[in-house]
């Protein structure tokens, strides 16, 4: 057929077909190299002698068998009864190398796929690493990708690894199916060798196509399937088991669960009906019809006188075997079919994380080290997220001037955060300009950029390590000064409570461990302040941090507040807070509204103006005066002693 005689129907099939069994694939076999070329060699030296063997199996004992009635009439000791011997131990040696290579084959099909796995975790961890900004992390269709490659590769059944051992122990099977045939072809006829194996051949295609099918069906429930997986995990997690009872929601639970149960299991069900039985009842009638010929062939060259016994023999038992190749492969199908799903998965995951790292990482010559004001100002600067129409900031005018403590404040949603992802580079302005020390950020490497800025994240990281290791995260690229460690949990004030610990500051920070403890949610919020403080001392120029104290009672907060300004005199400091009233102490405040800088000025400034701040500056410091917080010293006293 031309191209042109080509419909677009056919296109399409064809290039589905080469999407969906060829690409996956190729993709399986591009991953082979690293099992090792000596491994692979022998495993396929293996898988060929394995599908050889049952060849040779056949032969000597259908040989055997057109032996017998000579051997009978010549008795023991005749030459035909010796060559029956002979051809006996061929077929057992035959018989005997099959059963010993089947554990040599799955051994080495084992150590093929741990080391293909192996590699490929960690390309996903390097994937999942690689993005500068934050954007690959915060798009739900990489986080779903990232989700998808991670489940896969954690069951060790549907992996990239299981579908190289997969795709090699193919190789047995086809050298045996074409044996078979080869033998049909010469004893009964080359037309019979050739329409079995073209009948085995679609038999496969069938089974095989039905798998992938089915495994397509299986993905398009995944939503519901990982629905059902949530609340499953919901309904077994000891952290969901107090307010489950307490707000009585078992019942609703295990209802939910029941059903988003029923709904990815019946279209499975459905589909596994359309795809297996008539394709599988169309598919054993071809089959029967085949193996009919080819026996009614067989049966008329025996009764022509025109094939010998053994001859008959071959033709039987190939006929049979080829047959018997038409089905399931256990140590194959599944593993293939699932495994080359985990292959793309990995690839889809690849290609989002690529289209959604919106940053450079290598563009930009200027070291900022090497830059004297430590100022930074965002000139015009608009941002909206990826996918979002909404700016969330429209025009954004601010400075935070060198040495001084700039507080930024906004009720929630304003657009607090996302100033620090762009400050930090893990987004870039949709438009605008951010400077530092009068340089465009986008003229800096992004790491070398990043060591200038310390921060404190609201969802900061709990290091599952030592309290000294926590700390001492914060600046990885100079070594480790124990001193600096414990001069910056001093003026985080968490040193006394990090010295009192069983082990000190070598005290791993989880209970996990042995002699590990649990710190409170507002003395964990201390080690990461910790953490910005020790980075300070390493060089950067730049802290900033965004809601510090949440965990922490209103007290200490205020307390925290006004030992920070003192503490951090001389470093230029971006304080953010939905509190109105914690950052009276700064040296200038920024209201941030509508993603815009609304007012700014000192807290007196402010105040006098009586705008924004002060109408919220007042409403809240009301409503703190009210309350009655025990301090955060207490509450810590009082949980070590329930410890
Ligand atoms: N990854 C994201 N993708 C899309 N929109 C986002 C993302 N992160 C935040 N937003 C939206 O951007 C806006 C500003 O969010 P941001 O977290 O910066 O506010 P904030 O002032 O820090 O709020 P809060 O005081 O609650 O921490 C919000 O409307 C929020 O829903």
């Amino acid at each position: 057929m031309t191209r042109q005689d080509q419909t677009p129907s056919s296109t399409t099939t064809w290039s589905r077909w080469k999407a969906e069994a060829v690409r996956p694939r190729l993709l399986i076999l591009r991953h082979l190299p690293v099992a090792g070329v000596g491994l692979v060699t022998t495993l396929v030296v293996v898988n060929l002698l394995l599908g050889l063997l049952p060849i040779g199996f056949v032969v000597a004992t259908s040989a055997l068998v057109g032996e017998v009635p000579g051997a009978v009439a010549g008795g023991e000791g005749s030459d035909a009864w010796r060559e029956l011997v002979r051809l006996f131990v061929l077929a057992a040696a035959a018989f005997v190398v099959q059963q010993v290579l089947a554990p040599v084959q799955l051994t080495l099909g084992e150590i093929a796929r741990r080391r293909v796995d192996g590699h490929v975790h960690q390309r996903l961890i390097g994937i999942s690493m690689r993005s500068t900004g934050i954007g690959p992390m915060e798009q739900q269709d990489s986080l779903d990708a990232l989700k998808e490659a991670s489940r896969r590769l954690d069951g060790s059944w549907e992996t990239p690894g299981m579908a190289c051992a997969g795709l090699i122990a193919l190789v047995a099977r086809y050298t045996s199916l074409v044996g078979y045939c080869v033998l049909v072809g010469a004893v009964v006829s080359w037309f019979a060798g050739a329409a079995l194996l073209v009948t085995v051949l679609v038999f496969r295609y069938g089974n095989r196509g039905g798998l992938r099918k089915y495994s397509q069906a299986w993905s398009s429930v995944i939503a519901v399937f990982r629905r059902a997986t949530y609340l499953r995990t919901l309904a077994l997690s000891g952290s969901a088991a107090k307010e489950l009872r307490v707000f009585g929601l078992t019942g609703w639970l295990g209802d939910r669960y029941a059903d988003a149960h029923r709904q990815w299991l019946a279209p499975v069900w459905r589909a596994r009906r359309r795809i297996y039985l008539l394709p599988y009842l169309a598919y054993t009638a071809i089959g029967l019809a085949v193996s009919v010929l080819v026996f009614v062939a067989l049966a008329r060259t025996g009764a022509a006188g025109s094939v010998t016994l053994a001859e008959l023999a071959i033709g039987l038992q190939a006929t049979m075997g080829a047959l018997m190749l038409g089905g399931y492969y256990p140590e194959s199908d599944d593993a293939t079919q699932l495994g080359m799903l985990a292959a793309e998965g990995m690839e889809k995951l690849d290609e989002r994380v690529a289209r959604h790292d919106t940053v450079p990482s290598q563009r930009g010559t200027v070291d900022p080290a090497s830059l004297d004001v430590p100022s930074v100002r965002f000139e015009g600067v608009r941002f909206h997220y990826p996918g979002s129409r909404r700016p969330v900031h429209d025009g954004l005018d601010l400075e935070l001037e060198p040495g001084r403590c700039t507080a930024l404040v906004g009720i929630n949603g304003a657009g607090k955060t996302t100033l620090v992802k762009l400050l930090t580079r893990l987004y870039e302005p949709t438009s605008g300009t951010i400077r530092f020390g009068g340089v465009d950020l986008r003229e800096m490497e992004v790491d070398r950029w990043r060591r200038q800025v310390s921060v404190v994240f609201q969802e900061f990281l709990r290091f599952e390590l030592s309290a000294a290791d926590n700390i001492a995260l914060g600046a990885v690229h100079v070594p480790r000064d124990e001193t600096a460690v414990r001069r910056a949990a001093e003026r985080a004030g968490i040193r006394d409570v990090l010295e009192s610990l069983p082990h000190g500051f070598e005290t791993p920070l989880s209970r996990a461990y042995t002699g590990g403890v649990d710190l409170s949610g507002g003395q964990w919020q201390r080690v990461a302040i910790a953490r910005a403080f020790y980075a300070l001392e390493a060089g950067a120029r730049l802290l900033v941090l965004d809601e510090p104290t949440s965990a922490l009672d209103v007290r200490a907060e205020a307390r925290f507040f006004e030992q920070f300004v003192e503490r951090t005199r001389g470093a230029t400091s971006l304080l953010i807070s939905h509190r109105f009233s914690s950052v009276r102490h700064a040296d200038r405040i920024i209201v941030l509204e509508h993603g815009r800088v609304l007012e700014q000025g000192t807290h007196d400034e402010l105040e006098a103006a009586g705008g924004r701040y002060a109408e919220l500056f007042h409403l809240q410091a009301e409503r703190f005066t009210q309350d009655d917080v025990p301090d955060e010293r207490a509450v810590t006293t009082a949980r070590g002693a329930e410890r």
